[in-house]
């Protein structure tokens, strides 16, 4: 038996694609699809509402209503939607995938607080290429050491809405464990007039907006007479949601609890 899944946000770049990679896994069935209450997707045929063909399922404002008949929720839409999905999906006993990325601290203690109860996946990036250059970051940052600088440089299309991304936040993490330091206080982003010199051990982070670019991420180490640079760009979005799935469905034997895509990905 498939495992049935809701997806939310549906309307969204990521929703879209979401719902391409559920209906193409032979593994699950798309049960439900949600958007933002006040949305002009609520109660349209989702398929008609995507531009193809009816497909039988009307795209709904009641998360509830749609956790409760599905094992998994797919869910790539905003911080504060995010937090009152992981809610509920805890209450519907649903495998709880998170893409979302832009928390703050007070986002991250309401997902602690439900993956009590609940099987949680969260990560600012779902492929394989990116979670394995988190495990390149933080061996080659052990190895080099603070002579090397580490600026972690991403691009996006111009829609995106936070900065610095999910994913530099997972690298500059993963930076920092390497280094054994703490990304919160190693962390310098944003800079502009006189900064004044780069402090030795800090993690750099900038973030370049445009165009359609989907995500490009490169994490530079920079030392005196050479430097070395991993860098990953994602071309298709699928890739992501392609990720998400393969989530849900390594999350439904996990006891409650929250994990990540390294976990999902056995890295
Ligand atoms: N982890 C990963 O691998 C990836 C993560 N992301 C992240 O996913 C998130 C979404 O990205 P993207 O698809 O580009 O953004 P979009 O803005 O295109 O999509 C977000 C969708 O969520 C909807 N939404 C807002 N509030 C609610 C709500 N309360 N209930 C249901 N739906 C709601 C929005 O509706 P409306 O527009 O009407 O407000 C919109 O359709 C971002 O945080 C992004 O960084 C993106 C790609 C990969
Ligand atoms: O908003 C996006 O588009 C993306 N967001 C994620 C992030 O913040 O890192 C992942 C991917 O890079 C695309």
């Amino acid at each position: 038996m498939p495992i049935p899944v809701t997806v939310t946000g549906v309307s969204g770049r990521m929703g879209q694609m979401l719902v391409k990679a559920v209906q193409e896994n032979p593994e699950t069935e798309l049960v439900g699809a949600t958007d933002r209450p006040g949305s002009d997707w609520i109660g349209r045929d989702l398929g008609e509402a995507m531009g193809a063909a009816a497909l039988g399922l009307k795209v709904e404002d009641d998360p509830l209503e749609a956790f409760a008949r599905s094992r998994a929720v797919l869910d790539f839409t905003t911080p504060a939607a995010s937090v009152a999905h992981a809610g509920l999906a805890a209450q519907a006993r649903c495998v709880h995938v998170i893409g979302t990325t832009g928390f703050e601290a007070g986002h991250l203690a309401a997902f602690a607080a439900a993956a009590r109860h609940a099987t949680i996946v969260r990560a600012g990036n779902m492929s394989l290429g990116v979670n394995l250059l988190a495990s390149l970051t933080e061996r080659v940052a052990k190895a080099l050491g603070e002579e090397f600088d580490i600026e972690v440089v991403e691009m996006h299309h111009k829609h995106k809405v936070d900065a610095p991304s999910g994913t530099a936040l997972m690298l500059g993490e993963a930076a920092a464990q390497g280094r054994g330091v703490s990304l919160t206080d190693a962390m310098v982003s944003g800079r502009d007039g006189i900064t004044g010199a780069r402090e030795t051990g800090s993690i750099g982070f900038s973030a370049i907006r445009g165009g359609d670019v989907v995500g490009e991420h490169d994490v530079i180490f920079a030392g005196a007479g050479e430097r070395l640079i991993l860098r990953h760009v994602a071309t298709d979005r699928m890739l992501f949601a392609r990720g998400a799935v393969r989530a849900a469905i390594w999350g439904q034997e996990k006891q409650p609890g929250e994990y990540s895509m390294a976990d999902v990905l056995g890295l």
